[in-house]
């Protein structure tokens, strides 16, 4: 599908963090050129930060963004997604692509707020695509035509790599993979600490740290790796990496691990019946 152009203009309602991401991976790229992208901002400072940085269209106005798009991302947060849907309902085109980024409304809620006539589909990127390394979940609402499909598959490939899944998944995707690049951050962070507990200074314990994952991520980047394989590669038999990794499962790993990503899940799902039942009737 990643062969056919990305569509244009792409509009991203919300130019906080995420959006700001998406635009530097879809740059990045080399399929788009800043005048195919929009972005919406409520303070005048943040809107020239992303002009400056980036070359984009600035705007404060969510309605008026959205006319003659192609593509319209949803990149507020839950606070203010009732809002910016009711002010943009009435200006959407037939034909249009939505795509909300928000881990908080679900399809049916997006689909009651957006006029019939657009295709709603839900993605869930996380910070990565800002390189051009993101895996994004994405799921279909009803109303999805397969040109509306390939249109954001397209789209999210130029940033990564798009996985179309169901919304119950894309649930489970929050927890992992939406929140996910904090957890490896931190991390490295926690590795760090102890190379200072053990008398490293901070700069080297955090160039250590960092070049652990950085060095890791790109030997398991390559073809074919796999975790078992790598970890086999470093725990020499009887030796000190056995002992570590030991150490980890003694001391609860894949039990924190596992926590932090069912309390993500449980938070998302609390936070869409919070949105649904807060959404205007
Ligand atoms: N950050 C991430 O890694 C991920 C985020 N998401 C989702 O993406 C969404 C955005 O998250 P994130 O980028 O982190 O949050 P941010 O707070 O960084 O971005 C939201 C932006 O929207 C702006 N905004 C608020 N109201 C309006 C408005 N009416 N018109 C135009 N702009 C407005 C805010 O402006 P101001 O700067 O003034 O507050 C802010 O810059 C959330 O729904 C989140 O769940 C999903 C996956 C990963
Ligand atoms: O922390 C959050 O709520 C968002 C959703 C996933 C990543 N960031």
């Amino acid at each position: 599908m990643a062969s056919h152009p990305v569509p244009t203009p792409i509009v991203l309602l919300g130019g906080g963090k995420l959006a700001e991401a998406i635009i530097k991976g879809l740059l990045r790229s080399g399929q788009v050129s800043p005048s195919d992208l929009r972005v919406t901002v409520r303070r005048p400072e943040r809107g020239e930060e992303l002009r400056s940085r980036h070359g984009v269209h600035v705007l404060t106005d969510n309605a008026q963004a959205v006319r003659g798009a192609a593509v319209v991302m949803l990149a507020v947060r839950q606070a203010q997604m009732a809002e910016v849907m009711a002010l943009i309902a009435p200006a959407l085109e037939p034909g249009q692509v939505v795509v909300s980024l928000s881990s908080d409304v679900r399809l049916a809620q997006l689909e009651a707020a957006l006029p019939s006539t657009v295709a709603v589909i839900r993605a869930m990127p996380h910070t990565p695509v800002g390189v051009g390394a993101g895996l994004t979940p994405l799921t279909q609402g009803t109303r999805v035509t397969e040109a509306a499909r390939q249109a954001t598959d397209t789209l999210f490939a130029a940033t990564g790599q798009p996985l179309w899944v169901t919304e119950e998944q894309l649930t489970v995707c929050t927890g992992v993979s939406g929140t996910g690049p904090a957890y490896v951050f931190r991390f490295v962070e926690a590795l760090a600490q102890a190379a200072m507990a053990h008398g490293m200074e901070a700069t080297e314990a955090a160039a250590l740290a960092r070049g652990t994952l950085i060095g890791a991520a790109k030997l398991l980047a390559e073809p074919g790796a796999t975790t078992t394989g790598l970890i086999a590669e470093v725990a020499t038999p009887g030796g000190i990496t056995v002992a570590g990794l030991e150490a980890l499962e003694t001391h609860g790993l894949s039990r924190v691990v596992g926590e932090a990503v069912s309390i993500g899940i449980q938070r998302a799902k609390e936070r869409a019946e919070l949105s649904a039942h807060s959404a205007p009737k």
